[in-house]
């Protein structure tokens, strides 16, 4: 599923379904790519990149719901995500987690148990774990009326301390439909930046 990866420094956005990593993608690549509606529009995934600069955007498949998707292949791609961040963990600049900030902290109630853990805090702590700089795009926002205590509820379920305001460099609250994703891109560059790579600044 995973195999003609170009080889070149990358930025992954993963999450779950239908929180709108491919809206995201177009907004920062320019690059026209499918949405949809309906969960698990991105099966494969999609890498822009710039030939001659080596480096990509790479918008993965979603775990969780899928319309249409047997519960033994959402597992598949869940266990083929997995493998693709580990696999490529030293090209990696930065991880983006896209969640939905309408529903993230919800979803996470709802699965958090003593056997469960929810899918967006796994994947977080999996970044984390691998050592790549991870950022929560906090997608959705327009949706968001109580800005500040969702972001601040969200902070609590990744296990950083509230208020969200100190964790700039991690939470970026954004709104891809609506093209408003600077908090996204000043804090890509931040990191770009500490890892002495002001040559892709131009790629924000
Ligand atoms: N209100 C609102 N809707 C959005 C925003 N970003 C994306 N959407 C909508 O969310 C839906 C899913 O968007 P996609 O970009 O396809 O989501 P995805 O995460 O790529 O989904 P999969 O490929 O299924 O994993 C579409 O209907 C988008 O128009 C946003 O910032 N605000
Ligand atoms: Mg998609």
């Amino acid at each position: 599923m995973f195999e003609d990866r170009p080889d070149c420094d990358e930025v992954v956005l993963v999450g779950r379904s239908n929180v709108g990593k491919s809206t995201l993608m177009r907004e920062l690549t320019g690059h026209s790519v499918s949405t949809g509606r309906k969960p698990g529009v991105t099966r494969q995934p999609n890498h822009f990149d710039w030939t001659s600069e080596s480096f990509m955007f790479t918008d993965l498949p979603g775990f969780g719901f899928m319309s249409g998707v047997s519960e033994e292949q959402r597992e598949q791609i869940k266990t083929d995500v997995v493998r693709y961040v580990e696999d490529n963990a030293d090209d990696i600049l930065v991880g983006v987690l896209v969640v939905d900030g309408k529903s993230v902290v919800d979803i996470i109630d709802r699965h958090s148990g003593d056997d469960e853990i929810p899918h967006d805090v796994e994947l977080f702590h999996f970044l984390r774990d691998l050592e790549i700089p991870t950022v929560v795009a906090v997608n959705k926002m327009d949706k968001v009326d109580d800005r500040d205590d969702r972001l601040d509820d969200l902070c609590d379920r990744l296990g950083l301390y509230p208020p969200w305001k100190q964790w700039q460099d991690t939470i970026a609250p954004i709104s891809a439909k609506r093209g408003n994703i600077s908090a996204l891109t000043d804090t890509l560059g931040d990191h770009f930046h500490d890892q002495k790579r002001d040559d892709l600044l131009k790629f924000l």
